[in-house]
């Protein structure tokens, strides 16, 4: 079975494959495919929506200081992607610092995402402070992919897909929902406003009240992934009841999973080294 990466062991020029500047996804840089796959996303290499699900390890840093330590945990750890938080970065003004560091520490693909407190993270930026926040580290070349809640303004949103496309760079948009489980219909409808709106991974993370919420939010994506296969998904039902969602996602059609090293960024995360056996055991490979 395809094994996921562990720790920092790349460095950046490793990822790449030359001493040159990063710019993720260019095929001239790596040598990967020019044509894409179908249904086939990359970040910086790393493919979702083949193989196994990939392994996301958020990091929380809240300045530049705290980076190496974060990265120096993940040494042995089994990661893929690492998603960067800028949300808990505790002064906008030195976002760019922080990314410069975790650029600096590891040569793992970087997923940049910001979130509010609805969305369950700290962040406070109003949307159009949100979108040129994101855009200004894309052009820093700061991550390889951005996630973006989508019902967020959607001029912020488009500027922000907009900004992403135009670098190379694929989108992952987001759905939360952390009070219920929206029915069938609510949660493929996101999905499909998702598509429309420039995503190339949909996720919808929601929280379930009972099994059959579970059970929804898995139907939900094993329905998603052969009416939209051209979008890799990402779906979680968060908490402890949902966690057959994390652990079962390649059989339910989820192209990766978020997982802990250290603190989690979400209820009903695993450590890391606690999941990626798991996703062993559900594979088809
Ligand atoms: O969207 C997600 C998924 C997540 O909410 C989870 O449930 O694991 C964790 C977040 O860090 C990430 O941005």
């Amino acid at each position: 079975m395809e094994t996921p990466s562990t720790g920092p062991a790349h460095s950046p020029a490793q990822r790449t494959g030359s001493t040159e500047p990063h710019q993720p996804n260019r095929p001239a840089d790596s040598g990967w495919p020019t044509e894409p796959t179908p249904g086939v996303v990359r970040i910086a290499g790393v493919e979702l929506g083949a193989g196994r699900p990939k392994i996301v390890v958020p990091l929380m840093p809240r300045a530049s200081s705290e980076v190496a330590a974060a990265v120096a945990a993940l040494h042995g750890q089994p990661v893929d992607v690492i998603e960067w938080r800028v949300d808990h970065v505790t002064d906008p003004e030195r976002a760019a610092a922080v990314g410069v560091a975790l650029r600096t520490e590891t040569g793992l693909p970087v997923l940049m995402t910001y979130r509010t407190d609805r969305e369950g993270g700290q962040g406070t930026l109003a949307d159009a402070d949100y979108a040129a926040l994101l855009r200004r580290l894309l052009r820093l070349d700061l991550a390889d992919a951005v996630d973006v809640e989508y019902r967020r303004d959607p001029v912020a949103v488009a500027s922000v897909v907009n900004a992403a496309h135009a670098a190379g760079l694929p989108v992952i948009t987001s759905f939360h929902d952390f009070d219920s489980t929206p029915d069938l219909e609510s949660l493929l409808g996101t999905l499909r406003e998702q598509a429309a709106s420039g995503g190339d991974v949909l996720k919808m993370a929601v929280t379930p009240r009972t099994a059959l919420d579970v059970a929804t939010l898995l139907t939900a994506s094993a329905t998603a992934a052969s009416h939209l296969p051209q979008h890799p998904l990402i779906s979680i039902s968060m908490g402890s009841l949902g966690l057959v969602s994390r652990v079962a996602a390649e059989t339910f059609g989820s192209c990766a999973t978020f997982a802990s090293v250290g603190e989690s960024s979400a209820p009903g995360q695993l450590p890391a080294a606690t999941l990626a056996p798991l996703l062993g055991l559900f594979s088809r490979d």
